[in-house]
């Protein structure tokens, strides 16, 4: 609601100043309830900014290059969970209140660089545009695309992205009202209406991506390696010394980083499907595979130590297929597939389901490993076939269109009165005229 009414850049620095408040209040803790309390309140920062954050990108990137600008939050995501995993690892022998709150106090680094950042982030074009002010839209854009605002005049791709932006506002206010209204404060029941929009008939399709995306990138377990990797790793036999698991398990971390980095470089030039198909299937194989290993040697691991090597081997499979795939494009999808008048509710949806479906995972986990490990593998191995299935079937490829393209594509089956009256739109402010004549000089 922030991010539409007021700018995305002051929704991300509120969110940030929050995460920053909570932060302090966790390393500076005298008694488990503050502690409790900082992680709380550092907890509605981090749910706020993981949602803006990849609306704002999706909105100003380019859309050659929009799913690895975008990744990149997949990156700094998994930095963090890195640098936090080693740092913890290293101070755990301190002995005082240091070996904890050195940790703790290591968020506050990245807080304070967004915190300042966000005094030099350009608007959101799109939501300037939506908002009706066109000529901040223009300036904005010129800037994020490296232009004067004279060159940014002269430019046929600039004016082809503001017209597309100003067709796609058009239809919204058509649709939900003057500029004006969008930018006016709205009644809780008009704010449950929007939402009730993404479930109805129009929106539908792209809320079951949105949150189905999420889904799936929780369930193929890659939270369940993260915090319980200790626990799993003994599960496939090495139960001696706590520091081999600990590596172990902290490897999954590093693995997982390193993995994004092709995703970063291929995820426009392959698309998303691809990346997310292979990097399904082979997820599935590399559960199914340690499920199989743990049922055949759990009774005497110590005699087959291959089998238990290659069960670790198959870990971190699964977490560079993982890192490749569900991991980045996790981020990336949400914000794809919603038009710009839903692109804020809708990601907040998806990244409402990634985080109930991380505490799920989290709460579900440890009581299947006790009951059967191989079965914890088995129900993972299901998830990633479902989501290799849900891949193939039903996401549509986004790489390398405006996000204005995208809306077309599930507009295709919304009806051909709204396409006729996008068509007009277009005569209007221009746009066909553009296109045809990109046309004839390209
Ligand atoms: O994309 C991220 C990433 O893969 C993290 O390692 C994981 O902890 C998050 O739950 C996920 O959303």
């Amino acid at each position: 609601m922030f991010a539409d009414r007021y700018s995305r850049r002051q929704a991300i620095f509120t969110a940030c100043l929050v995460f920053c408040i909570g932060a302090l209040f966790q390393c500076a803790a005298q008694t488990f309830t503050q502690l409790f309390i900082g992680r709380a309140v550092g907890g509605v920062g981090v749910g706020a900014l993981s949602a803006l954050s990849p609306l704002y990108m999706a909105e100003i990137s380019p859309p050659e290059v929009r799913g690895s600008l975008m990744a990149l939050e997949q990156f700094a995501i998994v930095l963090g969970v890195v640098v936090g995993f080693w740092l913890g690892f290293f101070t755990r022998d301190i002995p005082s209140s240091a070996s904890w709150r050195i940790p703790l106090a290591a968020q506050l680094m990245p807080g304070i660089i967004l915190l300042v950042g966000c005094a030099f982030l350009p608007a959101s074009p799109r939501l300037l545009v939506l908002h009706g002010r066109y000529e901040e839209a223009k300036r904005s854009l010129a800037m994020l695309r490296l232009r004067t605002v004279e060159e940014a005049e002269e430019d046929p791709l600039i004016q082809l992205e503001l017209l597309e932006m100003r067709v796609e506002a058009t239809m919204i206010h058509r649709t939900l009202g003057t500029a004006e209204n969008f930018h006016k404060s709205s009644s809780v029941f008009d704010e449950l209406k929007t939402w009730k929009r993404l479930f109805g008939e129009k929106y539908r399709d792209r809320t079951m991506v949105g949150v189905l995306m999420m889904v799936f990138q929780q369930w193929v377990g890659i939270n369940a390696l993260l915090y319980y990797g200790p626990t799993l790793v003994r599960s496939i036999g090495f139960t001696g010394d706590t520091t081999v698991t600990l590596l172990v398990s902290g490897g999954i971390g590093i693995v997982q980083f390193i993995a994004c980095l092709p995703a970063i470089v291929f995820i426009d030039k392959w698309g998303r499907k691809p990346l997310l198909r292979g990097g399904s299937a082979v997820m599935a194989f590399s559960h199914f595979a340690i499920a199989v290993l743990i049922s055949l040697f759990s009774e005497d691991w110590a005699s087959h130590s291959i089998a238990a090597w290659a069960a670790v081997g198959c870990i971190y499979l699964f977490t560079a297929a993982y890192g490749i795939s569900l991991g980045p494009i996790g981020w990336v999808l949400p914000s794809e597939v919603f038009p710009s008048s839903m692109r804020s509710k809708g990601v907040a949806l998806s990244t409402a389901s990634n985080w109930i479906n991380n505490f799920l995972v989290g709460l579900v986990t440890p009581v299947t490993i006790d009951y059967s490990p191989s079965g914890t593998f088995m129900m993972f191995a299901v998830a990633a076939f479902f989501a290799y299935l849900w891949s193939t079937y039903s996401v549509p490829e986004t790489a390398n269109v405006s996000l204005e393209e995208v809306d077309k594509m599930f507009r295709s089956s919304v009806g051909r009165e709204e396409s006729a009256l996008k068509k007009q739109i277009e005569e209007n402010v221009g746009l066909s005229d553009l296109v045809r004549r990109l046309g004839v000089e390209g």
